[in-house]
């Protein structure tokens, strides 16, 4: 396969090229998966077409250029007129250019063209004779096609019998909708098929299919109407005589569907601004038709200016399709995360590899459920044909099966809630966590009794979910009004584990303001963040205060982040408010509170200035690697941030200029080599332990306090 789009080098390259495209437009047209998307399709004929131009002595009889369905396709029932392609543009300059060179074409400007969605399907011409349909008839090559009336009678939209007994030719566009796609999928993978890349795809296979197990419905637009050798003269004269616009009113009249039963129908306008204002409205109204369409055509409506501009080999001169951005793309299927939703349900979605739709780049596509992933039988590593259109949510159409390498991996679903690690119940097309509402306070009260939160130990998931689900509690407050009577009724709940459990419950109401906040889950405050935060306002009361300027005071803390962080706390006030109520701290250590701007002094410190960090680390960013001895042994990487920030330092991650002093443990590595390259004071954690050994009691403390509660 050639890279679409890259330039042609030589005939060799070139010659491969035209086979690509020749073999993408026959499955294109013919029903089978293409494996390339319109954009692709689109660059590989236009490189095609430039290094043709370079050497026009050596175009290949084969070329898709300047062809009806790129030559690929053809048939053998002759088309009374030929059924052309259309020229493109792409911009409104595009569009007046070309309203420029009609007018030179007819002599003069063209006063009303009619305006119509470009559905995205296959033409196909609908012949009906005496008021019956007799044949259906694909557009081939535009000078012949393919006998389809096997698909007589599944095509809504393209009545058996028309209203007037006429003998005549429909011609439109045969397409499925976004629900008969769905549906020809699940119908076709019941039977064993691979399911259709998208809508078009879908309509151009089952067309063409003759002896399938199942039918399937599609639906025809109508967009044209025209004599046949057998139609009375009379008749004949007015179809050749009559605007665009009429014609489609007969049609539409005959019992023939056509766009006008949909929010895009055809219009007439006056001018090509007017055409430009409904082309916009059109657009604006693709991502929620029921339907797909690729663009908007544009006619001149008067059978005379039809007459006079006339038309080339592959298109018409009197009409254009103003073309809208592809809505979509072939990527690979890289991966499937699985989200808990607010009452439950877990969903699963694709992360895909990054694919520029419209515009905008896409990562992720919806996948519904299981059960769709299944049906679709969806790989990882898969090419997926992804659809975005607007502001929808992209989704994932199908696999381009024939794309596969043997490689692909089969999706791994949950067994049990990936949030709060309970059961799923599987019983319905959406699967829910058996918590359903709860899982996400089992989820938080899990991530509340953490080590590097409240640090409760004995509060493992199994015991929370217990608790949650004997109704006990209800929030993370209820934790801290567990009676021993209530614990001991729980399943699997002895003695000593009530009183562990009672005494952690009982030291973490100790533990520092900056563990209590992380621990409520504020969204964008992971732990150092909880830590600085805790540092500047030293107590919730001032912290609460703080509106979005004032909480940007803390080192990076944007204004972005502010305004949540504020709304997040309103939000949980009720619940910090039951907090302190049952008797949680609220205050960080050693901290003090800021000034409060503009204010009289509303506590004992309360209106001095904020302390500048003092300690034996003030103003030193420390990076703590390696495995910790000594002293420091027993405490986490947290518990050291936590030390540090005590000290007057601050914590951070990795070595840079800026850092003043790097703790290096056991089995330190790349980060203790930089240090000694920028030349930064290196401390083992005994030397360290020695320079912050007054602050390190109550870290200390804390940590045996915890052991003492059952560890
Ligand atoms: N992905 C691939 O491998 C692949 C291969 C071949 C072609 N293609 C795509 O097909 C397109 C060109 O193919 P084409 O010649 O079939 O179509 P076209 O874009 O040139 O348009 C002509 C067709 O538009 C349709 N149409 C829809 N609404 C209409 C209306 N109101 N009035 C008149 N016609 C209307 C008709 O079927 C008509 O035959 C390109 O966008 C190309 O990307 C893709
Ligand atoms: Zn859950």
């Amino acid at each position: 396969m050639t890279t679409p789009g890259a330039v042609i080098v030589d005939a060799v390259a070139y010659a491969l090229a035209v086979e690509d495209a020749v073999k993408a437009s026959a499955a294109y047209y013919e029903g089978g998966t293409s494996a390339l998307d319109d954009d692709a399709y689109d660059r590989l004929v236009r490189s095609i077409a430039a290094w043709e131009a370079e050497h026009p002595g050596q175009v290949l009889p084969e070329s898709p250029t300047g062809k009806v369905a790129g030559g690929a396709v053809e048939g053998d029932v002759p088309h009374t007129v030929a059924m052309l392609s259309l020229d493109n543009v792409f911009s409104p300059q595009e569009f007046t250019a070309w309203t420029a060179s009609l007018a030179r074409r007819v002599g003069h400007e063209v006063t009303r063209y009619s305006v119509e969605p470009k559905l995205d399907g296959l033409a196909i011409a609908a012949r009906y004779t005496q008021g019956r349909l007799t044949r259906l008839i694909t557009r081939g090559d535009g000078t012949a096609g393919e006998d389809v009336s096997h698909a007589i009678g599944t095509v809504e939209g393209l009545p058996e019998r028309l209203t007037e007994p006429v003998t005549l030719e429909v011609r439109g566009e045969v397409l499925m909708t976004t629900a008969q796609f769905e549906h020809a999928n699940e119908v076709r993978t019941a039977h064993g098929g691979q399911p259709f890349a998208n809508p078009r795809n879908a309509a151009a296979g089952t067309l063409r299919a003759k002896e399938r197990a199942y039918t399937v419905p599609m639906t025809f637009f109508g967009y044209g109407m025209l004599a046949l050798p057998d139609t009375g003269t009379a008749l004949a004269a007015t179809l050749a005589e009559s605007p665009h616009s009429d014609l489609m009113a007969r049609v539409a009249g005959l019992g023939v569907n056509t766009p006008a039963t949909t929010a895009v129908a055809g219009l007439t306008a006056d001018t090509a601004e007017d055409v430009l204002a409904r082309v916009q409205e059109i657009a604006a109204l693709r991502a929620e038709l029921p339907f797909g369409i690729d663009g908007i055509v544009v006619k001149a409506d008067l059978a005379a200016d039809q007459q006079a501009a006339g038309s080339g080999s592959r298109a018409p001169r009197w009409a254009i399709a103003y073309k809208l951005p592809a809505v979509e793309k072939i990527t690979r299927l890289l991966g499937v995360e699985w989200n808990v939703g607010r009452t439950g349900i877990i969903a699963p979605r694709a992360v895909l590899e990054p694919v520029e739709i419209d515009g905008s780049t896409i990562t992720y596509a919806t996948l519904h459920n299981p059960a769709d992933i299944t049906r679709r039988d969806l790989r990882l590593g898969d090419h997926v044909m992804v659809h975005r259109a607007g502001d929808v949510i992209p989704r994932i159409e199908a696999p381009v099966a024939h794309l596969r390498t043997g490689d692909e991996q089969p999706i791994v679903f949950p067994e049990t809630c990936p949030r709060c690690g309970a059961d799923i119940d599987t019983s319905e097309q959406r699967w829910r966590c058996a918590n359903g509402r709860n899982c996400h306070l089992v989820a938080s009260l899990s991530y509340a009794a953490g080590r590097d939160q409240l640090d409760i130990e004995g509060l493992g998931h199994t015991r929370v979910v217990q608790l949650v689900e004997a109704g006990l509690v209800a929030d993370l407050a209820d934790l801290f009004t567990l009676t021993r009577e209530q614990l001991l009724g729980l399943e699997r709940m002895g003695e000593t584990s009530t009183d562990n459990l009672l005494a952690a419950l009982a030291t973490a109401k100790g533990q520092p303001l900056s563990r209590v906040l992380c621990a409520l889950g504020v969204r964008g405050t992971g732990r150092s963040m909880s830590r600085r935060i805790a540092r500047h306002f030293a107590t919730m009361d001032h912290l609460r205060a703080a509106d979005a300027e004032a909480i940007q005071q803390v080192e990076g803390i944007g204004t972005e982040k502010a305004p949540s962080i504020v709304s997040e706390l309103a939000e949980l006030a009720p619940l910090i408010d039951k907090l302190a109520a049952v008797g949680v701290n609220m205050t960080e250590p050693g901290a003090t509170p800021p000034p409060a701007p503009g204010t009289e002094a509303d506590g004992p410190e309360g209106g001095t200035a904020a302390a500048s960090p003092a300690g034996p680390l003030a103003g030193m960013a420390v990076v703590v690697t390696g495995g910790m001895t000594g002293p420091l042994e027993k405490l986490s990487r947290n518990e050291m941030n936590e030390l540090i920030e005590r000290a007057g330092g601050r914590a951070s991650s990795s070595v840079s200029k800026k850092t003043s002093l790097v703790v290096a443990g056991e089995g330190a590595g790349s980060k203790r080599t930089k240090a000694e390259t920028l030349g930064i004071r290196l401390l083992t954690p005994d030397e360290f332990a020695t320079l912050v050994a007054d602050c390190l009691d109550t870290a200390e403390s804390t940590a045996q306090t915890v052991e003492a509660g059952g560890r």
